[in-house]
């Protein structure tokens, strides 16, 4: 396959993201932008604020999950107004669609900002009206996560799941679920057992991070103690295979983020993500960004990415896009949608090879 009809192949399939942390997309040229507007000064004492490009040479120079958290969230100082929240999450719908995402289920750390004074509503709002120009103007079907911060006080989460405006967005269907995500090590989620347990009665789906840099017991627990559909991450599953068995007997998706784990230094090279493993064991994963301003890609670059790699089939390929869609929280109607959409693409992608 020659490098352009593969990159218009990867480009057309239909892609489903699970994995995006709405902050993770703010641009240092953005983020620049909005610190003017809103006035929000920048750390004097660190370089790599000089300007947007000193921001990224930076970002490539992370030396683990919480050197780039320190970023994330001095990064997200910067969001005031529900228009800086639309218009990240507009920016990032862009790229998205761009890219072939058909349906996105997007996660945001609302602690992060009521913890700087930034009324939950503000967030909300700014993020659901993108959400909703994505579904109009570019047919990106959407879904919104929130997540609680795992390195706070389990008592913090607790009064964040509890506030009146959260749970009044839980009621009217405007969040389809909860994640955990912030730092992992010696955050383990049985600390969270009764907010997954409350939102489990509450309807709310559930997801969170582990196996990311945390152990296999992390993964374990989820399923187990927090009743998690979904894993984020899970890259180190492949050092307990039973559980990796169990994993794949049960369906469970597998939420990766390749160049993520490369960045963050969870692995060498993306020739080191377990990719390969998990597709011989027949665990299903969907391919993510993350947080795509912050390790240097979006979605169809992380596909790119995998491929140059591992040379997967179309086969493959269509194992992995269908197993994103199957695993994804969205109606069965929006799911047979998008299967149709992917058997096209493969079978003109078949005829024009043939
Ligand atoms: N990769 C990641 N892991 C944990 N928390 C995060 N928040 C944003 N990105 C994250
Ligand atoms: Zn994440």
């Amino acid at each position: 396959m020659c490098k352009t009809s593969l990159h218009d192949f990867l480009r057309r399939l239909p892609k489903c993201e699970h994995h995006i942390h709405l902050e993770g997309a703010l641009t240092p040229s953005l983020l620049f932008q909005l610190a003017k507007k809103n006035r929000i000064s920048l750390p004097k004492d660190d370089k790599a604020f000089i300007s947007p490009h000193s921001l990224l040479a930076r970002y490539a120079r992370f030396s683990s999950l919480d050197d780039f958290l320190g970023y994330y969230y001095i990064g997200m100082s910067v969001l005031v107004h529900e228009a800086d929240f639309e218009a990240l999450a507009w920016d990032y719908f862009q790229h998205a669609s761009t890219d072939g995402v058909h349906h996105a289920e997007v996660f945001f750390d609302p602690q992060a900002h009521t913890s700087r004074g930034i009324a939950y509503t503000t967030v909300l709002s700014g993020f659901r009206n993108a959400c909703l120009r994505a579904e109009r103007e570019l047919h990106i079907t959407t879904e919104l996560i929130t997540c609680f911060l795992r390195h706070l006080p389990v008592p913090d989460c607790l009064t964040a799941f509890e506030n009146q405006d959260v749970q009044a967005s839980y009621l009217a269907g405007h969040i389809k679920g909860i994640g955990l995500d912030s730092s992992e090590l010696n955050f383990p989620p049985h600390l969270f057992k009764e907010i997954y347990e409350r939102a489990g009665q509450q309807g709310l789906r559930r997801t969170a991070h582990a196996g990311e840099e945390g152990p296999t017991s992390y993964i374990a627990d989820a399923l187990d103690i927090l009743g998690v559909d979904r894993i984020d991450h899970g890259i180190r599953l492949v050092e307990d295979p039973a559980l990796m068995q169990k994993i794949a007997a049960r369906g469970t998706l597998l939420t990766t983020c390749p160049m993520s784990n490369v960045v963050l230094r969870c692995i060498k090279s993306i020739g080191d993500h377990p990719i390969r493993k998990f597709l011989d064991a027949g665990v299903k994963f969907s391919i993510n960004s993350d947080d795509p301003a912050y390790f240097g890609g979006y979605i169809l670059d992380n596909y790119c990415a995998v491929h140059e790699v591992f040379d997967l089939s179309v086969e493959e390929w269509t194992t992995i896009c269908r197993n994103g869609i199957e695993g994804s929280w969205c109606s069965e109607e929006r799911k047979r949608e998008m299967l149709a959409v992917l058997e096209r693409v493969i079978d003109e992608f078949q005829v024009s090879a043939s």
